[in-house]
């Protein structure tokens, strides 16, 4: 479903002390699986996905998605949804307007999209808010507006940097569950950084640990987590 050949990046360096940083990505992922970015800060998890979503311009490499090569398309015409850990909202729109911008950047919203914001906001349980402003939301219900706005895109890809980590412990596994569950229904795929091992083992099917700018191991969560081979993987593990 996905596929990224050797789809690099290299950062320049800005003093005469700093090497340049050069990466370099290959990756398959199905239809329906939820892959974990795992790995030490710095390593290259948030450029990976702004490489995918079309923020930051590969200097080679191949990316498509459903066999379709997306490298020439804008981040908005992407065939992906993205949600970071904050900025998600607009604070002077309401949550259904915050919610229909997913649908139209304009909000010029038919019939048909109005009753698809209900539908969506009622999956990820905040349409008693529809009315309200961000600032009238927690942290957690924040979140369910940007997954909802997400949900309406209806696009087959979900890129997730980090999203509820500044959630408490309990929200973290419902918006977690959220998630799988969404994408178990809607069989998208998904991309999600963390830096939680855990939270990697309740949701994610496949593993990808990245090191110095490319994925150096890559496999199911279970065994790659709780067996390690990689030493590397072992010492960011900390066994
Ligand atoms: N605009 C930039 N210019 C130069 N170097 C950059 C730039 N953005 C990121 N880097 C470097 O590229 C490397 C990868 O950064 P990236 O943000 O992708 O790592 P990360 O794995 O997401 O880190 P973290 O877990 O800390 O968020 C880092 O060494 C970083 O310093």
């Amino acid at each position: 479903m996905l596929k990224l050949d050797q789809l690099s990046h290299s950062y320049q360096s800005h003093t005469a002390h700093t090497q340049p940083m050069n990466l370099s990505f290959s990756l398959e992922a199905q239809q329906g699986d939820i892959v974990a970015l795992i790995g030490p800060s710095g390593a290259g998890k948030s450029t990976l996905l702004a490489l995918i979503a079309g923020f930051l311009r590969p200097d080679n490499g191949k990316l498509t998605i459903a066999n379709q090569s997306i490298f020439q398309q804008a981040p908005a015409e992407r065939p992906l949804s993205m949600l970071f850990q904050e900025h998600n909202l607009f604070p002077h729109l309401t949550v259904s307007e915050n919610i229909g911008l997913g649908i139209h950047p304009g909000l010029k919203l038919s019939q048909a999209d109005k009753e698809s914001i209900v539908v969506a906001a009622a999956r990820v349980g905040i349409q008693q808010y529809l009315g309200r402003l961000p600032e009238q939301l927690s942290g957690g219900q924040k979140q369910r507006v940007a997954l909802a706005r997400c949900l309406v895109r209806h696009r087959p890809l979900l890129l997730l940097d980090e999203p509820f980590s500044a959630l408490d412990p309990a929200l973290r596994k419902e918006m977690l569950e959220l998630v799988r569950s969404l994408a178990r229904e809607h069989q998208i795929t998904v991309l999600m950084v963390t830096h939680s091992p855990e939270d990697a083992l309740k949701i994610a099917n496949k593993c990808a640990f990245i090191t110095n700018g490319s994925i150096t191991v890559f496999g199911d969560t279970q065994p790659m987590l709780t067996q390690p081979q990689d030493a590397e993987l072992k010492h960011y593990l900390g066994l």
